[in-house]
């Protein structure tokens, strides 16, 4: 792998294989670096829609964050290159694909299988808080799975150094705490309550503020209008945990060291994570 990570690299250092997904800014395809046969995701990006979107700065950032970043939970950006109209990105292949699509597929997730996901994401974030990164962006739909299963979080093309928090609006509302929802100053304690969201949508298949307009979600964000439906039935301690992360005043949100303590995880996340 660190042969991958070094060199100046062009596309005919690559075959190109089956497209993985298409997202907003290009595709992503299954491809083998030809020396070290190394299979890896290359994200190809258009220069214009990136320059039309202004993210520039923010796919730097990325490519900067990312590159110091190693943690089994965190999906590796090993480096980029770019030719005339196109940037692309030589990432970690993750066989088993997007969570969001597996939850869809499952509804919800049984507590054993949630609270085994919620260790390994706090894991990797409390690496990245240790390293002055907050993602800011942790959703289903930047989740990935490894060939084991594992949990990979990907696209940290929101995220920043915790220096310089940033007050630009982010993705979907669903995951904003009220901090950010509200565009105050913002820290790492973010990353706290979208985990406390995923917790909530493994769980009950659906985000705890969801609403059909976006005023009605933005209020109860807000408002912490925390409601736990009866269907499917879910342990108190699954309930307590994520009732502790769901905190408006973000000083009080559970530390992530404690949720890895906290009874509900020990009892159900597999030890391996
Ligand atoms: O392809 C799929 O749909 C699913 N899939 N399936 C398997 C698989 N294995 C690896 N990667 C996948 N997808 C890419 C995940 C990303 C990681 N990092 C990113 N970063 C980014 O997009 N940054 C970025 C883009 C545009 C602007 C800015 Cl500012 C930043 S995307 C995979």
């Amino acid at each position: 792998v660190t042969a991958v990570e070094k060199r100046r690299w062009t596309l005919n250092d690559f075959d190109i294989g089956k497209p993985l997904g298409r997202g907003k800014f290009g595709h992503v395809y299954l491809a083998r670096e030809k020396r070290s046969n190394h299979i890896v995701a290359l994200k190809v990006l258009f220069k214009s829609q990136l320059k039309q979107s202004q993210v520039e700065h923010q796919l730097r950032r990325e490519v900067e964050i990312q590159s110091h970043l190693r943690h089994p939970n965190i999906l590796r950006l090993y480096g980029y290159f770019y030719d005339q109209k196109r940037v692309y990105l030589i990432l970690e292949y993750a066989a088993k694909g997007e969570l969001y699509k597996e939850l869809q597929k499952c509804k919800y997730f049984s507590e054993r299988r949630s609270a085994t996901y919620v260790a390994s994401l706090a894991r990797a974030l409390i690496y990245c808080h240790g390293k002055h990164v907050i993602h800011r962006d942790i959703k289903p739909e930047n989740l990935l799975v490894g060939a084991q299963g594992e949990l990979k979080i990907a696209d940290f093309g929101w995220s920043v150094h915790t220096f310089n928090r940033r007050r630009t609006m982010c993705g979907t509302l669903d995951y904003l705490p009220p901090e950010m929802v509200e565009s105050v100053e913002h820290d790492a304690s973010v990353d706290i309550w979208s985990l406390g969201v995923l917790c909530y949508e493994f769980l009950y298949g659906v985000p705890p503020f969801e609403a059909k307009e976006h005023s009605d979600t933005y209020r109860r964000i807000v408002q912490v209008d925390l409601k736990f439906p009866p269907k499917p039935i879910i342990s108190s301690s699954a309930k307590d945990l994520i009732s502790q992360m769901l905190v408006k005043d973000s000083s009080q949100r559970m530390p992530l060291h404690k949720l890895l303590e906290h009874p509900w995880i020990v009892q159900n996340a597999e030890p391996s994570g």
